[in-house]
Formats: structure tokens, C-alpha cells, sequence
């Protein structure tokens, strides 16, 4: 397993709309295009740009969304996720099973175009996080 940097963080809402809206106003962000509807994992979902990561805004598309029953214990939303990237995300899951982690299905596309994958917050201390595999023409601040 190779950690990479943080790519994002993961923050549930019950309107994307109304939360750019606070992004906006009260921080002066800047949102990165427009929500867009990830049917694959269930969410409508916006980025929040940040010099150093990003903040992904997720919606529940429908009732039978992962983060419905999130949005059902915290209504007013709040943060769901960290993402970091590796570079290999079938060798991290193999790594993580063998070490005993609990792994939520299987690598699937997300909003990166590049494959993700969970591991359960019971693994850490609570925390939701989520694995995606480094877009091949990734550049970042600081990269050389
Ligand atoms: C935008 C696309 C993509 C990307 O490219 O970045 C995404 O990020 S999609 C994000 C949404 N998708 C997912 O979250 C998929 C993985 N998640 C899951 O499989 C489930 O949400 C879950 C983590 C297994 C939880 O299932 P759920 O049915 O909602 O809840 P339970 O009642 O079974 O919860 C069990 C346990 O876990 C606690 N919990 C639930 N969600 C979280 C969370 N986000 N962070 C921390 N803890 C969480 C829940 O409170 C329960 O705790 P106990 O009551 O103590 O058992
Ligand atoms: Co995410």
C-alpha cells in the first residue's frame, strides 16, 4: 500500500444547490463546474475547489443512495468522507483484505473517472474513507 495525497473531502447535503451557495458567500469559494448526477454510486455531486485538496458536496440521488441513511441520521448533512489517492487500487484492496480491513464491494468509476473503493468507518475510529486510484495526468501544486 503506497498512501497518496488527499484528494478530496467528502461532505453529505440534503441541496448541493443551497450548499455551493454557502461555500460561496460565506468562504468566497470557487465551485468547479456543475453538479453533475453519478448514478454508479448513487449521488448528484459538486466540487469545491481549495489550494490544496478539494471538498466534494454529495447529494443522495434517490432513497436507495448510500448516503440516505446518513442524510436520515444527520438532515442537516455534514462531513461523510476523506478520499486519498493511491496509485494501484486492486493492490491496495488486496493489501487491505489481507491486513483484515473490511473493503465495501468492489472498486467501481467515480467522479474522477478513475476507479474508488471504501473501507468501513468501524476500521477507523469512525472515519469513512474512501481509496481512489491517481488519474494518470494528475498535477498538483508542488509537483515537479
Ligand atoms: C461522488 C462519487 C464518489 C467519489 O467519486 O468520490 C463518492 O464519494 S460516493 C459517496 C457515497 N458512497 C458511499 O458512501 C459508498 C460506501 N458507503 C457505504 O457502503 C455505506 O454508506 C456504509 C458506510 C456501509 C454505511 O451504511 P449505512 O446503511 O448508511 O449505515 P449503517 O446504518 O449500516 O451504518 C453502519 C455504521 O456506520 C456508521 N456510518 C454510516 N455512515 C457513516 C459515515 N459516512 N461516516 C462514519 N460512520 C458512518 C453508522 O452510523 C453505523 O454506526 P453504528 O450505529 O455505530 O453501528
Ligand atoms: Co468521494
Amino acid at each position: 500500500m503506497t498512501l497518496g495525497r488527499l484528494n478530496h473531502v467528502g461532505v453529505a447535503t440534503p441541496s448541493i444547490e443551497k450548499s455551493i451557495e454557502t461555500y460561496r458567500t460565506l468562504l468566497g469559494a470557487t465551485v468547479i463546474g456543475a453538479p453533475f448526477d453519478l448514478l454508479a454510486q448513487g449521488v448528484k455531486v459538486c466540487f469545491i475547489d481549495t489550494p490544496n485538496t478539494q471538498i466534494e458536496l454529495i447529494e443522495p440521488y434517490d432513497d436507495s443512495s448510500p448516503i440516505a441513511g446518513f442524510l436520515k441520521k444527520n438532515p442537516a448533512g455534514g462531513q461523510h468522507h476523506v478520499c486519498f489517492e493511491v496509485p494501484d487500487i486492486d493492490q491496495a484492496v488486496a493489501d487491505l483484505k489481507e491486513k483484515g480491513a473490511t473493503v465495501l464491494g468492489e472498486p467501481r468509476i467515480g467522479a474522477h473517472g478513475t476507479p474508488i473503493v471504501f473501507v468501513h468507518p468501524k476500521d477507523f475510529g469512525g472515519l469513512l474513507v474512501e481509496l481512489m486510484e491517481t488519474p494518470r495526468d494528475s498535477h498538483h501544486a508542488g509537483d515537479h
